[in-house]
């Protein structure tokens, strides 16, 4: 997949990044990209929302950060969380060749261990905005303990892939029942097939 970025796309320009993995993932080999159907979702919420703080779960190979990252307002921060380090070494690489490393914050490791630290260790006070595509079994632990730690204001936007293929079914009966919550579904297709999977759109409300 680098290779086919380092290929096929120009340094600096981020969307012939997301074009060039797009390509690769349709033509070559299936990969867990959100990819471009829920991109456009995903593009559509981010300039919405117009985040100055974005937290994202599960960097992988950096498509959904460079997709974010390249809708920011210049003082905009992006902390995306990875842990595998064989994916957060090659996210770095397609985050810089679009041109993004300035905007983007990777850092290695499980979000159990981080969200507690982002105050200490980033000065993050709330995010604006978090994008949940990590381990599905993790949505609902994070989103809990993003709120214990104070890091959601009212109106933060929680924005999650997968909630039908893989499915996380604990997250969505938590986030689509609670008071605290406005959900909003946004039906689409798993990456690059004809599965149904989607977006929960989510408003804490304070
Ligand atoms: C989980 C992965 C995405 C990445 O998340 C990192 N990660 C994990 N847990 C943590 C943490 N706690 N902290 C930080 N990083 C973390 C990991 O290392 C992966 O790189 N995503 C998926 O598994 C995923 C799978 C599918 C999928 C769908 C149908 C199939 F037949 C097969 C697979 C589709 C998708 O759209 C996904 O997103
Ligand atoms: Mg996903």
């Amino acid at each position: 997949m680098l290779a086919a970025v380092q290929k096929n796309a120009t340094r600096g320009d981020p969307r012939s990044v997301v074009k060039a993995i797009d390509q690769f993932c349709r033509q070559k080999e299936w990969a867990m990209n959100v990819g471009d159907e829920k991109g456009c979702i995903l593009d559509s919420v981010v300039t919405e929302v117009n985040p100055a703080t974005v937290l994202e779960l599960g960097t992988y190979c950096g498509y959904s950060t460079v997709r974010i990252a390249s809708l920011l307002p210049s003082n905009a921060k992006l902390i995306t969380l990875e842990f595998n380090p064989d994916y957060a070494a090659i996210a770095r690489q397609v985050i810089a060749w679009a041109g993004l490393e300035d905007k983007v914050q990777l850092v290695e490791g499980a979000s159990g261990d981080w969200i507690p630290k982002m105050k200490e260790k980033f000065g993050i006070e709330t995010f604006d905005l978090v994008f949940l595509d990590h381990w599905k079994d993790r949505y609902l632990p994070d989103t809990k303990l993003m709120e214990e730690c104070g890091l959601l204001r009212k109106g933060s936007i929680l924005l999650a892939d997968n909630v039908i293929c893989p499915g996380t079914p604990d997250y969505l009966e938590y986030i689509r029942n609670s008071p605290r919550y406005k959900s909003q579904y946004f039906k689409s297709h798993l990456e690059y097939t004809k599965v149904e999977d989607g977006l929960e759109k989510s408003v804490f409300l304070g």
